[in-house]
């Protein structure tokens, strides 16, 4: 399942505000319908928006008209200020965004059809990178699953979110594949339930046996001995291990912590923001107050009653049990070993 897919440079994707009812592939040829299938949550997880943005670039250089590379890269800067302003919490938006820049910056001196080229093909490369690194997490993420293990993940952090395979489904789908019995609880994610809409779905078409719950029952499940491990995914990890993630992933990680079961996250090193030092400063996104008080035309709530919608939250590192990512496997002391991790791949 790809969310994203290049296809004789047209960008298709799987609008997943429509799933499950529909799957709908929507084609974008500009960097403003890119942008927009973004910020709309068309395409949405912290990979699969960084992919999706630098076919954006791809697009921008693409259908560039001109014959002057000076004016092309202008108007890969006008594309790349548009990309960047469609959500700000993924950092995999930003580190697509950047290393696209580098592309164009080191070849500037090339003429526009040179320019296009490696542009196309540096996208392309990030899209197969991510699904590689996808299967490496899967791989180091296995080893953390017993063979039967009853799994609480939260919102999708699965293929749909990434440019195949998933990072938190991604460890699920090894696990599996392994030959170890999974069952996986999948909680609603209220307000955009992605949970609901798009795991269950992704897993039931893998025949991975999935169990939907409402946001609120995960307290319980675990209270009753159901759950042996909750595993997520990550919009973005400082550098001391903190995570951002879907709303209400900080609340899953207390309560995993009060009843010691162990709360992991799956993620690339490119949802991995060395530069900040701590959670409190990654930007938090807030989203349109409609999407709390409806559910697509119902009406849930007062029209104009007050409201309150980040769409992601953080979870201080002294929660998490592990970080698994393509690199490896990373544990407490966070600060000291994910620079290391990212000393040893050389970044
Ligand atoms: C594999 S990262 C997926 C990550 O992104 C989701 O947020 P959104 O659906 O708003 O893009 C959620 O935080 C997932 O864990």
């Amino acid at each position: 399942m790809k969310s994203v897919e290049w296809k004789d440079q047209v960008l298709h994707l799987i609008d997943q505000t429509l799933l499950p009812a529909e799957l709908k592939i929507v084609e974008c040829h500009t960097y403003q319908e890119v942008a927009d299938s973004i910020k709309t949550m068309k395409v949405r997880g912290a990979p699969a928006i960084g992919v999706a943005a630098a076919y954006g670039l791809a697009l921008a250089a693409i259908h560039f008209a001109g014959t002057e590379t000076g004016k092309m890269i202008e108007e890969l800067r006008r594309a790349k200020e548009v990309l960047a302003r469609t959500r700000p919490t993924a950092v995999n938006l930003f580190w697509a965004l950047a290393r696209m820049e580098r592309v164009w910056q080191d070849h500037r001196d090339k003429d526009v059809k040179t320019l296009k080229a490696v542009l196309e093909n540096e996208a392309r490369a990030i899209d197969e990178e991510d699904q590689a690194m996808n299967r490496r997490i899967g791989d180091f993420g296995k080893e953390l699953i017993p063979a039967k293990a009853r799994i609480l993940t939260h919102c999708n952090a699965g293929a749909l979110a990434t440019a195949g395979y998933g990072t938190a489904l991604g460890v699920i789908r090894a696990a599996q594949e392994a030959g170890k019995e999974v069952q996986v609880y999948a909680d609603e994610t209220r307000p955009l339930l992605q949970g609901a809409r798009l795991t269950a779905w992704e897993l039931m078409q893998d025949n991975i046996p999935v169990t939907l719950i409402t946001d609120s029952m995960a307290g319980y499940l675990m209270q009753q001995g159901k759950i042996d491990l909750v595993i997520v995914g990550a919009d973005r990890i400082t550098a001391n291990g903190d995570v951002a993630n879907k709303i209400g992933t900080y609340s899953l990680a207390v309560l995993a912590n009060y009843h010691k079961i162990p709360f992991c996250v799956a993620a690339p090193l490119s949802t991995i923001d060395m530069d900040l030092r701590t959670g409190r400063e990654i930007p938090i996104e807030e989203r349109h107050h409609d999407e709390i008080r409806r559910l697509g035309n119902l009406q849930l709530a007062p029209k104009d009653v007050k409201v309150y919608n980040p769409a992601f939250d953080v979870t201080p590192s002294s929660l998490i049990e592990a970080i698994i990512t393509d690199q490896g496997i990373v544990k407490a002391p966070y600060e000291e070993n994910l620079a290391k991790l990212f000393k040893g791949a050389g970044k």
